[in-house]
């Protein structure tokens, strides 16, 4: 958590008795091609409840994912984001109460960090006062460089279809409407591989025409997304991180092939481990569903995955202030 750049005047302190809920959906990165740019909103949400108080300490209760394995104090990635931006505002407080409803596993590939990090950025901005709070672009930008890259945070702050780009350290992101028709499905399996170890897998650098390829394919899957979703299997062709993180992932690889080649416009959702195969209509979304379960059930592995059918989320973030 960076808080380099904060007050150098001894923080204000916020007044006890805010309270202030965020809800935050899950998001899939890369889509295929678009690594470290595109970003898919979904319709799975982690919820928080923050309230400061006057009693002092920091209390935290975690429900559903992540319950008994992430910390309870200021480590929490969410308080941490919270306190840090406070900070970064010339703002502290006396004592906080949060309290987290996680429906997004963690270290899947779906966002669950950058959910959490814009929990925490958007609680702070919503309990500063008017005068102090970041603006939609500090927002992403703050989000985006906690996290190390945006295509998941702008998201999920914005929802939709994301475009993220950064230019001399800055991050920025437009939303595009995804065609009513694009329906994610998602196989989630029960193991954990943190972001940070599937980006050590990554080499260097890639050959030039393997650069090239894989733009051609990133702006082919825009249009795809946005106006012709049968384009969806050509377009979600990656030439720059999946075949690399492979071993780390064998049984992803394997189901995302295997869907691939029966013509499901499947990729790895983020980091991995999940699949994720965007769907042209509500019938091929079933089509995957049962051929997602069937591939699993012939590795015989089908009880370690769950697949989901999910929506596209069109706004993104919500906040909710209550008076008190
Ligand atoms: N709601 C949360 N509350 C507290 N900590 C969280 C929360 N969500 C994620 N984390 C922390 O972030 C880690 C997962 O982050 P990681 O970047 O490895 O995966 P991810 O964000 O789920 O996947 P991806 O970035 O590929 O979409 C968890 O192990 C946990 O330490
Ligand atoms: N673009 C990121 C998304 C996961 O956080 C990656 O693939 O490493």
């Amino acid at each position: 958590m960076q808080v380099a750049g904060g007050p150098r005047t001894a923080p204000r302190t916020l007044a006890p008795g805010q309270d202030v809920t965020v809800s935050v959906p899950a998001t899939s990165a890369n889509l295929g091609p678009g690594f470290d740019s595109l970003g898919l909103a979904v319709t799975l949400y982690d919820t928080v409840r923050v309230r400061t108080s006057e009693n002092e300490g920091i209390f935290v209760e975690v429900a559903g994912e992540g319950a008994g394995s992430v910390p309870l104090d200021s480590s929490h990635l969410v308080v941490r984001t919270l306190l840090g931006t406070l900070n970064n505002a010339g703002y502290g407080i006396q004592g906080l109460h949060l309290s987290a409803e996680n429906a997004i596993p963690h270290g899947r590939g779906l966002g669950s960090s950058a959910s959490a990090i814009v929990s925490g950025v958007l609680a702070a901005n919503s309990l500063l006062p008017a005068e102090a709070r970041l603006d939609a672009a500090g927002l992403l930008h703050s989000c985006s460089a906690l996290e190390g890259h945006p295509d998941n945070v702008a998201p999920a702050l914005a929802g939709d279809l994301a475009i993220s780009w950064e230019t001399d350290g800055v991050f920025r992101s437009v939303r595009a409407a995804v065609h009513p028709s694009v329906v994610p499905v998602v196989a989630i399996p029960d193991v954990e591989l943190s972001t940070e170890s599937a980006r050590g897998l990554l080499p260097a650098t890639v050959a030039h025409r393997t650069a090239a390829a894989n733009a051609g394919r990133a702006a082919l899957l825009i249009h795809a997304l946005t106006a012709d979703p049968s384009l969806l299997l050509e377009g979600t062709r990656d030439a720059l991180h999946q075949d690399f993180r492979a071993p780390a992932m064998l049984p992803s690889a394997r189901l995302l092939q295997s869907l691939r080649s029966d013509g499901f416009a499947a990729v790895i959702s983020g980091a991995g481990p999940t699949v994720l195969c965007l769907a042209d209509g509500e019938d091929a979304a079933r089509d995957a569903e049962e051929a997602m379960t069937e591939q699993l059930q012939a590795a015989g592995s089908a009880e370690n995955w769950r697949v989901l059918r999910l929506g596209v989320e069109r706004d993104g973030a919500r906040v909710e202030g209550h008076q008190r």
